[in-house]
């Protein structure tokens, strides 16, 4: 499948972290105040645009790439980075390729990215930088202690959403239990949600620029996201069809869209709780946030980890809503199918569970 810039970008980050060969290789090469023009991968199209040079084929090392690259030209290596192909190749890419770059080494290397889809590395002799191109995009490397700084700030970010997000969503189950949710808790949780997804995410980039340096940065985010429990998908599912309900649409919301939307709100709409709302289907503005509507359940459901999920999605299916499943007996709920009586007495158990933690929460 093809890849986007963006991915085979994150796959280069690997690639040349800290810890691995190939960042050992441009290291020398930095210290030795050379310079590199390096492309990762072998096929037709970069044989195309290839002219002298030698053809090495030996098994790619760090200390290899440091004395090919004392030569003039390219060096071309496999995607993989196990094998040296080529070294001092004059690299001609399609002069037509537009660049915003100034020196003829980096034009090329931007130009062959673009054209052959293979990232290029450069490392700059008169600016003592590394760079990646992919499709379109630059990206310079930076030493691990600048990338490290950004990473704790940002894990004390996280820190602090995630303790938001547990409030919030700690206030929805109460609102849900007590019947008195609105639009905008609802949306609060969405938003919360989607922002420990990105800070989660911006943390991941930097383990994976990080390498083994990143180590104990991958254990923090570890912890901080496995407890963060089900995502936004479960919350729009319980309120898919909350609109419909109002009397503010024909039918539900398609759940897949809306989940698949969130990320693709921009850093303010995501801070418009009115802007996340509309996923729900509730566009009507600040008044909109103020309706009150009702969960099915689902995300109750999920938190009694012995349910397997379709049998949660059949007792959401059986009661129609959260206010009817906690009024529901233990008979009730051995109706639905796969639900015998000990599954029928730890859901009634765990769904008075919720029911206390509820008054705890409130009289807290
Ligand atoms: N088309 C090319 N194919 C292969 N190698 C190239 C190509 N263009 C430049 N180089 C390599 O880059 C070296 C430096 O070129 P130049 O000084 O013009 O580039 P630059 O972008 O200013 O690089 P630096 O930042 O390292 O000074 C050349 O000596 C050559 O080894």
């Amino acid at each position: 499948m093809a890849r986007t810039p963006e991915e085979t970008l994150r796959q280069t980050l690997a690639r040349v972290a800290p810890g691995t060969d190939l960042r050992d290789g441009l290291e020398r090469i930095l210290r030795g105040r050379t310079g590199a023009l390096i492309v990762l991968g072998q096929d037709r199209l970069v044989e195309s645009l290839c002219t002298g040079g030698f053809d090495i084929g030996i098994e790619f090392s760090p200390t290899r790439l440091r004395e090919l690259a004392k030569m003039d030209g390219a060096i071309t290596l496999d995607k993989d980075v196990s094998v040296i192909h080529k070294a001092g190749v004059q690299l001609v890419p399609d002069a037509s390729i537009p660049t915003s770059e100034s020196g003829t080494r980096h034009r090329t290397a931007e130009r062959v990215a673009v054209q052959t889809g293979h990232p290029v590395i450069t490392v700059s002799a008169s600016m003592q930088i590394i760079a990646i191109y992919v499709g379109g995009i630059r990206h310079q490397l930076e030493g691990s202690e600048s990338i490290l700084a950004r990473a704790m700030q940002a894990l004390a970010t996280l820190e602090r959403y995630r303790s938001r997000l547990d409030q919030v969503t700690a206030a929805l189950s109460t609102q849900e239990i007590e019947d008195t949710t609105t639009v905008r808790d609802v949306a609060l949780v969405l938003q919360r949600l989607e922002m420990v997804r990105r800070i989660s995410e911006e943390i991941s980039q930097y383990v994976l620029e990080l390498g083994t340096d990143g180590r104990l940065i991958a254990l923090q985010l570890e912890e901080l996201a496995a407890s963060a429990g089900p995502g936004a998908e479960v919350v729009l599912r319980d309120y898919s069809a909350a609109a419909q309900e109002a009397g503010l649409a024909d039918g539900p919301i398609d759940v897949e869209a809306a989940a698949a939307g969130l990320p693709l709100l921009s850093g303010t709409e995501i801070v418009d709780l009115g802007t996340v709302a509309s996923l729900l289907g509730f566009t009507g503005g600040p008044d909109a946030l103020e309706k009150h509507v009702q969960p099915r359940g689902y995300r109750l459901l999920t938190r009694l980890s012995s349910l397997p999920r379709a049998v949660a999605e059949r007792v959401v299916d059986q009661f129609g809503g959260l206010q009817q499943l906690m009024a529901a007996s233990i008979e009730d709920l051995r109706a639905v199918e796969g639900i015998g009586d000990l599954r029928a007495k730890s859901v009634r158990e765990g769904l008075g569970r919720f029911a206390e933690d509820s008054l705890l929460e409130r009289y807290r």
